[in-house]
């Protein structure tokens, strides 16, 4: 159940949270937490508390005994028991929130192994032989996460072991003060052997047992206290919903007057935005590094939604439009785009999640140029890619970016953007794509993000970006005949582009 139900809730609360808290470091932690071994929380939790029962029982019955028996031994080992509960209650949270403070460092150890053993890091790790450098910082980081560990379960430690001398040693003066009674004749012998037992009994559970199950509450108590922040994040349901099947037709897409800061920072990365998109035409955003690209895609998708001015889809504002609708609407390919180790085919048809035939996939990866290279795919398009499956297999960069570019091919959406994934495509290769992308892309809009002036020339109109301002927007040739950013930036790259002219 905890499996079916809890993590299915987890993940979907996780999916339905706001796109800022994904990028934010807290909150990002605070999913990691809680996300992390939910299952083994749970049912450590369930077991600890079930064994606390039976402990508890065990104690009762040995208190009544020593109550009906002598009184006084029972009272005395319920005193130091009461502080000990406490210490443990109190080591239980602290640990909690040793782990808490742990989880920076611990991301920082978990991200430098992977890249000194990872498959990822592998050629760099080869040619640069950065491990011996990069090992050096593991370690320094290692090093402070073991710390703060190493403080609580020392201060755990000692207080549960002082707790357990003490206990000890009170009760092995209750059992010499039982001796006098057993001489006097009060106490017979037997009695005298079954108090002791019993008492030594409770020792072990008070001082040893007791403690570490109230330690192991405790934890799980500071558990549900980020469970319950995490819930308490605030996500729409809507966010879980699948694109409309009969995706909203981009007619018109306009900034007025937009700036925007990320949540939680004082820079304005777009000033004051104004631009028309009109249904049909291809624009190419350019601009240098930083420039505030990448951050009008994720305007535009409505990724953010926390900015100034307005975004009008249709002439009405994006805020007006369900996540349903949105998702409709576009299809992107950032330049991080994830590379998902599934079959090539499930690779692109993730592109129209309401159903893509195998004519549509086959269609797209002719478009793109990858039909030949899957058809050579030891199981064609059912290939597993990626080394994680046993009989996965690798495909160039370039490879990659064509199967990205196919999923946003397929999608019914009527508005494609693309940030830049081509860079991994050689120049030539990537104009004559983009050239094959306008084609196919006839009636639909399309916005590309891209930094190789030459595939930009194609677009019906440049948008240049500086500063997250916009500085010049016309046709290639409008800008190149005028003194500004595009021109510079052109002449600065002309002598790829003589090439590329004479090859395509
Ligand atoms: N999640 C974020 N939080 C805070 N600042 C961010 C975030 N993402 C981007 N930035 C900042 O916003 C600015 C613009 O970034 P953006 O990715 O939009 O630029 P870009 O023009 O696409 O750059 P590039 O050509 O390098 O891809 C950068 O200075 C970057 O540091």
């Amino acid at each position: 159940m905890l499996r079916e139900n809890f993590r299915v809730s987890l993940v979907e609360k996780v999916a339905s949270l706001k796109y800022n808290y994904i990028e934010n470091q807290d909150s990002w932690d605070l999913i990691s937490r809680v996300c992390k071994e939910h299952e083994k929380q749970c049912t450590n939790a369930f077991s600890q508390l079930f064994d606390m029962v039976a402990l508890i029982i065990n104690v009762l019955g040995i208190l009544f005994v020593l109550l009906m028996q002598v009184w006084w031994t029972a009272v005395f080992i319920v005193l130091i028991s009461v502080p000990l509960f406490l210490i443990a209650l109190k080591a239980g949270k602290a640990s909690y929130e040793a782990s808490r403070m742990a989880q920076k460092y611990y991301r920082r150890v978990s991200y430098l192994s992977e890249v000194l053993n990872g498959r990822e890091a592998v050629e760099e790790r080869a040619l640069f032989q950065y491990s011996g450098r990069v090992n050096d910082k593991y370690r320094s980081q290692y090093e402070k996460f073991r710390k703060v560990r190493f403080r609580v379960n020392l201060k755990w430690f000692a207080k549960a072991k002082l707790s357990g001398i003490i206990t000890a040693f009170l009760s092995s003066v209750i059992i010499v003060i039982l001796v006098f009674p057993v001489r006097s004749g009060k106490l017979t012998i037997g009695l005298f052997i079954a108090i002791a037992g019993n008492v030594i009994s409770l020792i072990q559970s008070l001082s040893w047992q007791m403690p570490k199950y109230v330690d192991g509450l405790a934890k799980n108590k500071e558990y549900l206290v980020d469970l319950t922040s995490l819930v308490k994040l605030q996500g729409k349901a809507e966010y879980l919903d699948k694109p409309c099947k009969t995706p909203v037709s981009v007619e018109s897409l306009e900034f007025k007057n937009v700036s925007f800061k990320y949540p939680g920072t004082d820079r304005f990365i777009l000033k004051g935005m104004n631009f028309k998109i009109e249904e049909g035409k291809h624009y190419a955003f350019v601009g240098i590094n930083g420039a505030g690209k990448t951050t009008i895609t994720k305007l535009i998708t409505g990724l953010y939604e926390d900015f100034t001015g307005e975004i009008l889809i249709n002439n009405l504002s994006i805020k007006n439009y369900s996540q349903s609708q949105l998702k409709s609407m576009f299809s992107v390919v950032y330049q991080d785009f994830a590379k998902f180790y599934i079959s090539l085919k499930d690779n692109v048809a993730l592109g129209d999640v309401n159903g893509c035939s195998n004519d549509r996939i086959n269609e797209a990866l002719d478009i793109i140029d990858l039909k030949e290279a899957a058809e050579h795919l030891p199981n064609g398009l059912n290939s597993n890619l990626g080394k994680i499956n046993e009989d996965g297999v690798d495909i160039s960069g370039g490879q990659w970016q064509r199967t990205a570019m196919a999923r946003a091919i397929v999608s019914p959406a009527s508005l494609r953007v693309l940030d830049e994934p081509t860079a991994a495509i050689d120049p030539i290769e990537e104009t004559k794509l983009y050239k094959k992308f306008k084609q196919m892309s006839q009636g639909k809009t399309a916005v590309i993000v891209t930094h190789r002036l030459g595939s930009a020339k194609i677009a019906d109109k440049i948008v240049v970006l500086d500063k997250g301002k916009i500085v010049q927007i016309g046709t290639h040739d409008e800008l190149i005949n005028k003194d500004g950013k595009y021109k510079e930036m052109y002449e600065a790259q002309s002598k790829w582009y003589k090439v590329i002219d004479e090859k395509v």
